[in-house]
């Protein structure tokens, strides 16, 4: 099929808000697991860009700390000379790539943008992507996956000092993937033993791992390549508003062995990221994340540092965020992680599945509504 520019899948209707059509050659993404069929990437929505990014003049440099917000611990000061452009840095394991130079004449594409290495302070190794996608590319991609995907409001129950408690999940998720010791036969969708290529034991997993679909699949696949790291499970958060959050934590499960390489896309409404260090808590490091933002965490990050992203207050939300008229408030990150063993698969599919209903987006309430 030929290619047709983005704009041709927008109809000249009154409303002033765009609809985006969801046409793909291809058939859905089909397995038992998925409560419903998980179309295809249209074509309009093509990872690989040669396209230059351009600039929102209403957005500000979010590479820098909003000067509003209150900074106790300098934590931003001379961040401009301490951070370095890496351009080709080379990550674990990261296949070779060939060199890329910027045209000074022209805007840079997406993939000649260089990620900015943020590793002046102690333990703590990312690179920021700013961008990684450019904004039209990252606001389709948000539409896209916000209508398309099955997301889970999931609870569970902990032992809180010594008491059962009862967890409700502030955020939608969402998952697809295995370990290392199973994949899917790319046809079939049969779930297969890594080593032996037979079919996995019935009672390897309590959960029912899910086979990545096709648009995500695409997503992986290009964050893999660009980031230079191999990645078997994708988790994604659905943040409503900004009372959806994810409080202090750190991803650094065995499963995913020593000093993983976490990939994070943030698809959206800005939220900020907020960083700690573990043991010294003068350390902090703030990222306002826009649209199109990814953060690869390295080495020791997840074993030295915690991450959140906090709730906020709807004034705050908006202001500066040029994403706030289409995105409605809402922003969907992606992780893409490697686990290594059979407990990531329980782990993830048990706190991003769980056992409760389904939610799809719907686009008449503009909201989240649960699947009959
Ligand atoms: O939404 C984000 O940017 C962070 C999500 C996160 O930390 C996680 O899913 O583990
Ligand atoms: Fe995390």
């Amino acid at each position: 099929m030929p290619k047709r520019p983005i704009t041709s899948y927008f109809t000249a209707a009154p409303s002033k808000k765009p609809k985006l059509s969801l046409h793909s050659d291809l058939p859905p993404s089909t397995h038992p697991s998925y409560p419903f069929p998980i179309a295809c990437l249209p074509p309009s929505l093509e990872l690989s860009s040669t396209k230059p990014v351009e600039k929102d003049n209403n957005e500000k440099d979010t590479n820098e700390k909003d000067t509003n917000e209150k900074d106790t611990s300098g934590e931003n000061a001379n961040e401009k000379d301490t951070n370095e452009k890496v351009p080709n840095e080379k990550a674990p394991n990261e296949a070779p790539e060939a060199s890329k130079t910027t045209n000074a004449t022209k805007p840079p594409t997406q993939e000649e943008i260089p990620p900015t290495a943020i590793t002046h302070k102690q333990d703590l190794s990312i690179l920021h992507y700013h961008p990684f996608l450019h904004t039209s590319l990252s606001k389709e991609l948000f539409l896209f996956l916000r209508k398309q995907l099955p997301f889970y409001r999931v609870e569970y129950r902990i032992a809180r000092a010594g008491v059962e408690t009862n967890v409700k999940t502030p955020r939608y998720t969402s998952l697809f993937g295995v370990d290392a010791i199973s994949y899917f036969h790319p046809h079939s969708g049969e779930l297969l033993d890594t080593k032996s290529k037979h079919p996995v034991p019935p009672d390897r997993y309590r959960c029912s791992p899910r086979p990545v679909p096709q648009c995500v699949e695409m997503l992986r696949q290009y964050v893999a390549k660009r980031t230079g790291c191999s990645y078997n499970f994708v988790l994604i958060n659905y943040y409503a508003d900004g009372n959806d959050s994810i409080s202090y934590h750190s991803d650094d499960e065995r499963f995913l062995g020593e000093n993983p390489a976490i990939a994070s896309l943030s698809l959206g409404s800005r939220r900020d990221f907020l960083m700690k260090h573990k043991t010294v808590p003068a350390l902090t490091h703030t990222f306002p994340l826009p649209s199109g933002d990814l953060l690869l965490m390295r080495s020791t990050t997840q074993s030295k540092w915690l991450h959140s992203i906090p709730k906020r207050s709807s004034s705050s939300s908006t202001a500066g965020d040029s994403t706030a008229s289409w995105a409605g408030g809402g922003r969907i990150n992606i992780t893409f992680r490697n686990a290594l063993e059979r407990g990531g698969t329980e782990n993830y599919y048990c706190y991003n599945i769980g056992s409760g209903p389904v939610y799809r987006w719907d686009d008449v309430s503009g909201k989240m509504v649960l699947k009959a």
